[in-house]
């Protein structure tokens, strides 16, 4: 059996993290790998449903530290029923966003520590992180245009927080690749998606070997 790699897409809102995630699994699939596509928050039925907590825009909102603890919540679920059996039979797991995006928006952008988050990952998934974090990055005025091409303006909860926060975030994901180069290839996001895959696959080199 062929040991299975856990692959995780981080970047801001609208950079091309589900497209990226399609191409390359796609790609995998024709190496003969089994593939396992996925997104967080959701991937299960209960983080589905704590997801549709988390971003609806109805209703008073979450404080910080709830939110963290449900964004939490719902990897845990992720993580035991879905990521680790993928895993564990040989399965490659290619995630939408994992927990350097709970880092990124509930610490570097929301209002906790980063060692809290990281506790509350600890205590929750048993800090499993991916074998590699591919972070996709364009310029604000980009991600913006896509995502005005692709929701037409309309935000979930998060989503529609400032620009400050999203510079924030996006400062946070970027020092998180720098403190952890082994775990993190920084891709240009700019160009076409085929452009943009080309970059991806390079940078899993190593992986495929
Ligand atoms: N390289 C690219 N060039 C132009 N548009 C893109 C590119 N990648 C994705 N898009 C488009 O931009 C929008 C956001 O992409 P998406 O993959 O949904 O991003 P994310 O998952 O990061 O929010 C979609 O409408 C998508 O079709
Ligand atoms: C996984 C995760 C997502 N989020 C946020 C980022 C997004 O604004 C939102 C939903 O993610 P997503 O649907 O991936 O948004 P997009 O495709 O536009 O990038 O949830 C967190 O704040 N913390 C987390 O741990």
């Amino acid at each position: 059996m062929t040991q299975g790699r856990f692959i995780a897409l981080e970047g801001g809102e609208g950079v091309g993290k589900s497209t990226q995630g399609r191409m390359l699994a796609e790609a995998l699939r024709t190496r003969g790998l089994d593939v396992v596509t996925t997104r967080e928050p959701g991937g299960t039925l209960g983080a589905e449903a704590i997801r549709a907590m988390l971003l609806s825009t109805e209703g008073e909102g979450w404080g910080a530290r709830a939110e963290a603890l449900l964004f939490a919540a719902a990897r845990a679920d992720h993580v035991e029923k879905l990521i680790r059996p993928a895993l564990v039979r040989g399965a490659w797991v290619v995630c939408d966003r994992f927990v350097d995006s709970s880092r990124a928006y509930q610490g570097g952008g929301g209002g906790l520590s980063d060692a809290e988050v990281l506790d509350l990952h600890r205590i929750g998934s048993e800090g499993l992180l991916p074998d590699l974090t591919i972070l996709l990055t364009v310029r604000p005025e980009v991600s913006a245009q896509r995502l005005a091409l692709r929701d037409g303006g309309t935000g979930d909860r998060i989503e529609s927080r400032g620009a400050a926060y999203h510079s924030r975030v996006a400062e946070a994901f970027r020092s998180f690749a720098t403190q952890n180069p082994d775990r993190f290839a920084v891709i240009d996001a700019e160009g076409s998606p085929d452009e943009v895959h080309a970059r991806v696959m390079t940078s899993l080199a190593g992986l495929l070997a």
